[in-house]
């Protein structure tokens, strides 16, 4: 898919394609497309990174919220959007044994308990021994840093998905 094709694409064909980019916030799309044309696909993902940086810390904090937890209940319940599902699958976390599971929800509750948001990791990045390994070391952070942190990870996922739709290659996740 090129620029021109996404600068020509009405409000609701750009919605339906970029509406998940960032998980379960179709806003942002619905945002963004009202910034066209794009000079390039590195503009048109920085719109939804700038979107997401100019929004007051509950908003920062809302969209943190949206995210289904890693291996957890919407995972369990086969509720989770298409896109959520492959990285988490790719991460291995479809696949984890009963005690791997368990301290991975621990983790999560413990995280949401001192953050008060969930614990956002590019599951396409990572894998199923260090997606613990990272929950544990980023719970002693502290909040102003980690809602940094946390936020980078939803670009990561944003970059990862949109490469996916426009067929670039990914490797630029700074
Ligand atoms: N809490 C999360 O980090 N969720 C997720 N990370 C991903 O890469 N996909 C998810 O659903």
């Amino acid at each position: 898919m090129d620029i021109e094709k996404v600068n020509s694409m009405d409000f609701g064909e750009f919605v339906d394609v970029f509406g998940n980019i960032i998980e379960k916030c179709p806003l942002i799309a619905a945002a963004v497309w009202s910034q066209r044309p794009f000079s390039d696909l590195e503009d048109l993902e920085n719109h939804f990174f700038a979107f997401i940086d100019a929004l007051p810390r509950s908003g920062q904090e809302g969209i943190l919220r949206c995210h289904p937890d890693l291996a957890g209940r919407d995972l369990q319940q086969g509720k989770l959007t298409a896109e959520s599902q492959r990285e988490q699958s790719q991460a291995g976390l479809t696949s984890l044994d009963a005690g791997d599971q368990l301290r991975l929800q621990q983790l999560n509750a413990q995280y949401r308990e001192r953050f008060g948001f969930p614990f956002v990791l590019a599951a396409r990045l990572s894998d199923r021994a260090a997606v613990p390994r990272e929950l544990a070391r980023r719970l002693h952070c502290q909040p102003e840093s980690e809602l940094r942190t946390a936020l980078g990870e939803v670009k990561k996922i944003g970059h990862l998905r949109l490469a996916d739709l426009l067929g670039t290659d990914p490797a630029k996740v700074e």
